[in-house]
């Protein structure tokens, strides 16, 4: 059975207007369980627009999104948490700064459930879990449970948002640019995590990322986009020893023109 399906999916922005932009163009892309799929592509691609339309923050225009075998296309942001977690770029906006590491791993722990309402107090069996787990990720954390999230610098925000979004393993984890704000030896520790969790658990993930390097080394396939559709297409074996060059390579082979994108033009 697959992860994520999704069939003929095209996104239009203004439509029927004099600004309609036709953002995605008829996207069929299908995971197995356990993929881990690095996205790139130039500014305004769609990469975005894909991720919103799978994490149902932005309305199909048409087309169709299956997660584990069900028809999610129309359901909202929050129908879909039982199944989807997504870490953002920002650290700030996967926690509750206010609440300390181990109320905001309960909070995790609850994901998707009907136990909506949340009651101050983290049980003695959970709070060992959390150490473990915290222990696990090598920085140090597991003895900061009663520290307030908002204390914690950037790359540790980064790496408990990464444990509560794979606490409870979704059947499919979004990663937006989870590492872009972060320095690049922070990155590279976050990185590393995520690959640690993703693989312990077998997630199905799907990651934007800028950084050509990332999309090669991380994940065993990877898409480029352009212009709203699929570009270039690797994986398995036929990712393995790919360069930077020969991916820029492809992709002029496959869209007729250079890459164009900022951030990995001034990287
Ligand atoms: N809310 C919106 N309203 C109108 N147009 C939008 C909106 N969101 C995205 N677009 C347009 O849709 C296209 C795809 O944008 P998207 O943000 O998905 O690209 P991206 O690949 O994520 O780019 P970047 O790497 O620059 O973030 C672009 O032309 C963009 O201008």
């Amino acid at each position: 059975m697959p992860a994520l399906e999704v069939k003929d999916l095209h996104q239009y922005f203004a439509q029927g207007t004099v600004n309609e932009n036709h953002a995605l163009k008829g996207i069929n892309l299908t995971l197995e369980e356990g993929d881990f799929v690095a996205i790139i592509g130039g500014n305004g691609a769609g990469k975005s627009t894909l991720l919103n339309s799978v994490a149902g923050s932005l309305p199909v225009t048409h087309g169709q999104v299956k997660i584990a075998n069900k028809d999610v296309t129309y359901q909202s942001v929050a129908k879909r948490a039982k199944l989807i977690s997504r870490v953002f770029q920002d650290p700030l906006s996967g926690t509750a700064p206010m609440l300390t590491v181990e109320e905001n791993l309960s909070l995790a722990m609850q994901r998707g459930t009907w136990r909506n309402f949340w009651s101050a107090g983290v049980r003695h069996s959970d709070r060992k879990l959390f150490q473990e787990k915290l222990a696990s990720l090598n920085l140090g954390l597991e003895t900061r449970l009663s520290t307030s999230i908002g204390l914690l610098s950037g790359g540790q925000r980064q790496a408990i948002t990464l444990l509560m979004a794979t606490l409870k393993a979704p059947e499919l984890l979004l990663l937006d640019e989870h590492t872009a704000a972060l320095d690049p030896a922070t990155s590279a520790t976050v990185m590393g995590l995520t690959e640690q969790l993703v693989a312990a658990q077998h997630i199905t993930t799907l990651m934007i990322t800028h950084d050509m390097q990332d999309a090669l080394r991380y994940g065993n396939r990877l898409i480029m986009l352009d212009h709203g559709q699929i570009a270039v297409d690797i994986k398995g074996d036929q990712k393995k020893g790919l360069t930077v060059p020969d991916l820029l390579r492809m992709f002029k082979e496959q869209s007729g023109k250079e890459l164009n994108d900022d951030a990995v033009l001034l990287s």
